[in-house]
């Protein structure tokens, strides 16, 4: 008994002591020991477990954009409002990432390795080498948007032999992007396509879903020692072992690409590279192998869950608002005239497709919160000190939904994006899907395109709608935890052309 309670006080004292080595903290609730702040974001949201970002976003509408909690042994700022994140995102001195263990073991051998998870030199020569290769390949020119037509096509085939299969044409449509999505990711590495019959695609999504798609990563992550602690130790157990594998299959693919790499052009990401590699020290200072895996694990994790999970919302909002995607297949028709095929030299003419694909982004937030932070030294935030070493969390999703921005945040109205004048579509700043500042997302351009052209030549094929049977199981509220998604949902498909 005795003992117990001796060890429950130490853990106490161990989850509680650190948090208050930092007097004047920005406002936010209170702080117990061993549960932090957990009670109070409980009290926001009673699903708080399931959407972080959603109580958190609740109990800044109380504390305001800058609030501070305590999460595990550690004391976390949540950054909701626009001007804060712009700040705080444009420091030299914010880049860096928290010394994030558990997940360095489940995702990177280890150690920070990739783009999304390591700072300081490696982070800042790898994502220059990512962007200076992404661009050469055609980010926003003619050859990545073959591949994305290309894909298209394909999956317009496979669409149409699922909604064949059964006499009600309908089709589980929650997860039907993932397959063409992975492969837009996939060209991107290496130049080639799987089948969508191939087994081992199905099962690349699984093992990455199983990471991407996990409720308690975020608190795994973030709280080292949750990961001894059931039911966390059999997620996390969960979790290594899908992630080892897909680990595995990139390292074995990636020796094959070595193996047969050509002199004359670079079939994709791999090969370009590879052949820095091979230049040596000039090139770089972390052209490693296992940079490498982890690099082309990033572009999965983070592009193609992303893009597959917004175009299944986006696929939902149009069997909700039927008028809607009448008015956005009427403007396809008008721009395209007697053409089959929307590109992307038709964007002028699709101003209401754009706003609806901002629409669905900004209600979606598929990836609510961005990766976390940690300054590096002391810097001040609008009128709060946030101190060196203070693990900070920016809130997409806060943006997203801000009342008083907005005026209707939970409303789907892609028309507050066209400006009633001209007509125009134009960006708004508090819609920042793919973050802020230096460590903005490196596939903006290919996941805006990826979207647009799907979207678009998916409406002037198909027009979308509830299930006959009846099925009232399609509900907006999201599934998942790092990436969120539509939860299942079934919807009749009929071919127009
Ligand atoms: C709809 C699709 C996508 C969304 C919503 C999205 C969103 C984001 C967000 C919010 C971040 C974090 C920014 C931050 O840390 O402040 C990020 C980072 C990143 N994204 Fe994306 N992304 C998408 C697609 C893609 C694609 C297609 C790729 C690859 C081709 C990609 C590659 C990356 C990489 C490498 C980073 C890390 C950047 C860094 O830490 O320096 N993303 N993305």
């Amino acid at each position: 008994m005795w003992l117990f309670l001796g060890l429950f006080i130490v853990i106490c004292l161990y989850t509680y002591v650190p948090l208050f080595k930092w007097k004047k903290r920005p406002p936010g609730p209170w702080v117990f020991p061993f549960m932090g702040s957990i009670p109070a974001l409980g009290k926001a949201d009673a699903n708080a477990l399931e959407f972080p970002y959603r109580a958190m976003h609740r109990l800044s509408q109380g504390y305001g954009p800058i609030m501070s909690m305590g999460l595990g042994q550690d004391m976390w700022v949540i950054l909701t409002g626009l001007e804060e994140i712009k700040q705080f995102s444009m420091m030299d001195e914010t880049v860096a990432r928290p010394n994030l263990k558990s997940l360095y073991e489940i995702y990177s051998f280890d150690r920070p390795l990739g783009v999304i998870f390591p700072d300081g030199p490696l982070w800042k020569e790898q994502r220059k080498f990512m962007m200076r290769t992404l661009r050469e390949f055609g980010l926003g020119k003619q050859t990545m948007e073959d591949h994305i037509q290309d894909e298209i096509k394909c999956s317009i085939q496979f669409l149409r032999e699922q909604c064949n299969e059964n006499a009600n044409h309908e089709v589980a449509m929650q997860d039907f992007f993932n397959l063409p999505c992975l492969n837009v990711i996939w060209r991107l590495v290496c130049g080639r396509r799987f089948d969508y019959g191939d087994k081992r695609l199905a099962e690349l999504i699984e093992h990455m879903e199983t990471f991407t798609m996990e409720q308690a990563i975020g608190p795994i992550a973030g709280i080292s020692y949750l990961k001894y602690i059931p039911p966390f130790s059999q997620i996390y157990k969960r979790i290594h072992k899908h992630m080892g594998i897909f680990k595995e299959f990139l390292s074995n693919f990636v020796q094959e690409e070595k193996a047969s790499l050509s002199t004359d052009f670079d079939r994709g990401y791999i090969d370009s590279f590879l052949r820095a590699q091979a230049r040596g020290r000039e090139a770089g200072e972390y052209f490693s192998d296992q940079q490498l895996v982890i690099s082309v694990q990033d572009f999965f994790t983070g592009g193609s869950g992303t893009m597959s999970k917004t175009l299944a919302y986006a696929i939902l909002f149009m069997v909700k608002y039927p008028e809607v995607q009448e008015r956005a297949r009427k403007e396809i028709q008008d721009a395209l005239g007697s053409r089959d095929e929307v590109t992307l030299g038709d964007r002028a003419e699709l101003p209401f497709i754009e706003a609806i694909v901002m629409e669905v982004q900004r209600l979606s937030s598929v990836l609510p919160i961005a990766p976390p932070r940690v300054p590096l030294k002391d810097v001040m935030i609008g009128d709060h000190m946030i101190t060196q070493g203070t693990q900070v969390q920016i809130n997409l999703y806060s943006l997203h939904r801000n009342q008083e921005h907005w005026g209707d945040p939970d409303s789907f109205r892609p028309d507050r994006f066209i400006n009633p004048k001209t007509g125009a579509v134009e960006p708004d700043e508090w819609l920042q899907p793919f973050g802020y500042g230096k460590r903005k997302c490196l596939g903006e351009t290919v996941a805006k395109h990826t979207v647009l052209l799907f979207l678009a030549n998916f409406l002037l094929k198909f027009k979308f709608s509830g299930s006959k049977l009846g099925d009232e199981s399609a509900t907006l509220d999201p599934v998942g935890g790092l990436t969120i998604g539509p939860k299942k949902y079934m919807a009749t498909v009929q071919d127009i052309l």
